[in-house]
Order: structure tokens, then C-alpha cells, then sequence
């Protein structure tokens, strides 16, 4: 365990341009495009942090190059080949978009993770590629895939609705499927759809033929994915305690770089923020959020964007008014049980939070200070950072949980405050 995090108090309204580093969804996209490419390809600006770097490792495992130029990673694709054993870590993106792309790797690859990712969802993922032509050993980390150096593919049906990164990761490797792959969603609407819509733009940007015309339906057609430049843009999700720090000590707070168009749905944070009283500009300086002298509560269904629930909850319980967050029931199966976490750390800082089937309730009461726990999860522990702005004696537990995500987030943080004063 690491030491508790004191988290730092704002003197004033903070004030502060920030950089955010690259986007975790289009770095870990990217290198698995590059990996199962016809040709070399360069990965600029990526995220470099815990998952990223494991997927870089997972993929070298099977034979991918990966080598660094400067900031960027340079990808060249080998056939892919076991043994290997692949560290998931805590990484949704790996755990969920390595072993389709293992299926086609000749020999026998074991994957594992931290303690709670052997909780998180896979049964899914791993029956449709057993559906498709695998063997796999194991039905939940750790488990075991007996590559056979090919997979016929072809159509499956699978219930989506736990993770959007069950479809993410069929459809990434889909086209070096003998057969290509039609992937058809039956069940609870899938969440994280924009997350799709990323993999599906990632995948044509790569040369290959995707058709999404059909609600629920998803086809590619076998052929080669093209190597090509990669661009990676800043991290709207992790960019979002930073908005926040404007949003509860009614200050300013630029984001250089903020794309004018995007499949990241960190993108909604604008609207969340405007529906809670900040004032949003997006121009070419970037995005610029400044807090309003109390903010509002909302009601707002996060099924599409549930990355942003734990900074939303953190907002919400500094809001004036009751917060409703809906559509988000999918969170009990991220790093944490999230929607339990978050109640449980904000009642215990005196605060009024209950958990609902889908989401949660959140009613303004004064908050005090005392230990926030992480429960190893970097959104968790940014929520604990956005409170301890503005609740004095705020200690998160494990900070250090934030190099999932953020390479320095405690450095970047203690920069955006410098800057205030
Ligand atoms: O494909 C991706 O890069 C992601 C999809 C989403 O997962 P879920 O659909 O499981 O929420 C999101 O929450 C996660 O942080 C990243
Ligand atoms: C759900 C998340 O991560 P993962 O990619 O591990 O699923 C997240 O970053 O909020």
C-alpha cells in the first residue's frame, strides 16, 4: 500500500492551462491496429502509462516490435506467435482486445491480471471466440488460449451489455479472420457506444471494410489492416478533474488541444458542464471552463459516457441540488464496483449518496475531511483529488492507482494549482 495522498486544498479559484497526455481508448486501439498490420506503422503522441505500456508488452510478447522514437511508438508487425504470458494488469483494453487477436497467434498464451481484474467480465468475450473457431482454457482471468496460427471467424451473437469492449475488441481483429466477422448485439443496449464508433472510424481509417449500417450489427470484411500514422489526441475522460477543479473552486481552466471533433466521449463533459452552471468555451486555444459560484445538480444518463461518472459524482456532491446519474448499472463490473465505491466514500465524508439499479442519487450535504478510498481504481482516486480542492483533511488512499491512466497525475496536478497563484 502506499502512503496516503494529502490532497491539496485550492488557496482561491484555480486558474491554469493544463496539457493532458494522450488518450488511453486510441493509444491501445492503435497499437493493436499496428500490430496486426500489413506494414510498419508510427503510433505519435501516445499515453504512456500502466495501460498502455502492458498492452506494448502484451503485443511484443506475441511477436510485435515496438520501439520508441522520441515520444512516439514505432510498430512493426510479425506474425504473431506463443508462448507468451500477457499481463492484463487492471486494463479493460487488454484484457478484452489482446486475446481476439492471440486467437490467430500459433501456440499456447496464458493471461492473467492484478487480483480484482480476475472479477471483472469475460465470459462474453472468450465464448464468442470460442464460437468463432478458439480454445480457450478458463471462462474469467486467468486463462489460457490455445492459438492454432488462425481462426475461421464468421457471424456471432453475443450480450454486449456489460462492456462495449467486448464488440471493440471482436472487431479489431475481425479482418485477419479467415472469414471476416459479423458481430450481432441481443440483449440490454450496449453502453459505451461512442467507444464503438472509435473502433469502427480506427478500423476504416486502416483500410478496412466496415459495415455499421445496422443497429446492433457490425461487419468486417477479411483483408489486410493497413499500417499508417497514428495521431493520438489528448485524454478527454482524464482531462475531466481537471474541468472539474474550475467547475467546485469557480476558477478557470483551459485544455490545450481539445479536438473539435472526436469519438471520445469524454467530449460530454461540455454539456455536463453547462447543464451544472460552468461556463464552456471550445476555441483554438482549446477548451476553457470556468466555474459558476454554486453549481446545480443535474439528472443526466451517463450509459454512453460512464467513464466520466466518478468526476460527475465528485461534482455532484458539491452541487446545490439533488443529482440523478442513470444508465450506468455496467460500472459495478469496471476497475471497482464503482457505483458501491462512490457511495461508499462519499458517505463517509458525511455525504448523502445512494446507490439506485442503474446509477446513483446524490444529495448536497456539507462534507469533511477523512480518508477516500481508491480501491485501486484512477477515477476513483481523481474524484478524491476533485473534492480535496475544496474539503479540507481529504487523504486518498492510493494515488498511485492513477498511473493506470496518467503517467504523473499528483505532478500534474500540483501544476495546475502552481499556476493559481
Ligand atoms: O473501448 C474502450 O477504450 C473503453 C470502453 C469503455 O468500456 P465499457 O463499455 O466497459 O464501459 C470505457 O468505459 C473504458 O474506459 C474504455
Ligand atoms: C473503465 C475504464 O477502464 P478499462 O479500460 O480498464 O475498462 C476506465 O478507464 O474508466
Amino acid at each position: 500500500m502506499t502512503q496516503p495522498w494529502p490532497a491539496p486544498a485550492a488557496a482561491g479559484p484555480v486558474r491554469a492551462a493544463v496539457s493532458i497526455p494522450g488518450s488511453k481508448s486510441i493509444t491501445n486501439r492503435a497499437l493493436v491496429l499496428a500490430a496486426l498490420a500489413d506494414s510498419p506503422s508510427a503510433v505519435r503522441v501516445p499515453l504512456r502509462s500502466r495501460d498502455t505500456n502492458l498492452m506494448a508488452a502484451a503485443l511484443r510478447s506475441l511477436g510485435a516490435e515496438i520501439t520508441d522514437e522520441n515520444e512516439d511508438w514505432l510498430v512493426t508487425p510479425n506474425t504473431l506467435r506463443g508462448p507468451a504470458d500477457v499481463d492484463c494488469g487492471l486494463a479493460g483494453t487488454v484484457m478484452r482486445f489482446v486475446p481476439p487477436a492471440a486467437a490467430i497467434a500459433a501456440g499456447e498464451i496464458r493471461f492473467d491480471g492484478d487480483e480484482y481484474a480476475r472479477e471483472r467480465p469475460m465470459g462474453t468475450i472468450l465464448n464468442a471466440l470460442r464460437g468463432l473457431g478458439a480454445d480457450i482454457t478458463g471462462d474469467r482471468l486467468p486463462f489460457t488460449m490455445h492459438g492454432k496460427g488462425a481462426l475461421a471467424g464468421g457471424e456471432v451473437t453475443i450480450d454486449a451489455s456489460a462492456s462495449s469492449q467486448f464488440v471493440s475488441g471482436l472487431l479489431l481483429s475481425g479482418p485477419r479472420y479467415d472469414k471476416g466477422l459479423t458481430v450481432v448485439h441481443d440483449g440490454k443496449p450496449v453502453p459505451s457506444m461512442p467507444h464503438i464508433e472509435m473502433t469502427v472510424d480506427m478500423l476504416r481509417a486502416a483500410g478496412v471494410d466496415v459495415d455499421d449500417s445496422e443497429p446492433n450489427t457490425w461487419r468486417v470484411q477479411p483483408g489486410p489492416i493497413r499500417g499508417r500514422e497514428w495521431v493520438v489526441e489528448p485524454d478527454l475522460s482524464n482531462a475531466t478533474p481537471f474541468l472539474a477543479a474550475a467547475a467546485v473552486t469557480g476558477g478557470t481552466v483551459t485544455i490545450s488541444g481539445w479536438p473539435t471533433s472526436t469519438t471520445q466521449p469524454g467530449d460530454d463533459i461540455r454539456g455536463i458542464l453547462l447543464a451544472m452552471g460552468c461556463t464552456v468555451e471550445l476555441d483554438e486555444n482549446g477548451l476553457t471552463v470556468s466555474g459558476p459560484a454554486r453549481l446545480s445538480g443535474v439528472d443526466v444518463d451517463l450509459h454512453e459516457v460512464g467513464e466520466l461518472t466518478p468526476t460527475i459524482a465528485a461534482l455532484a456532491a458539491l452541487a446545490d441540488g439533488q443529482s440523478v446519474l442513470r444508465g450506468i448499472a455496467h460500472l459495478r463490473g469496471h476497475e471497482t464496483d464503482r457505483l458501491a465505491a462512490l457511495v461508499n466514500e462519499l458517505n463517509a465524508l458525511g455525504g448523502d449518496a445512494e446507490e439506485t439499479e442503474d446509477g446513483l442519487i446524490i444529495r448536497p450535504k456539507p462534507l469533511h475531511g477523512g480518508s477516500w478510498g481508491a480501491y485501486a481504481d484512477h477515477r476513483m482516486a481523481t474524484a478524491g483529488a476533485i473534492l480535496g480542492l475544496v474539503v479540507s483533511g481529504v487523504e486518498v488512499d492510493d494515488i498511485a492507482c492513477t498511473s493506470k491512466t496518467i503517467p504523473d497525475f499528483p505532478g500534474l496536478w500540483q501544476q495546475m494549482l502552481g499556476g493559481g497563484h
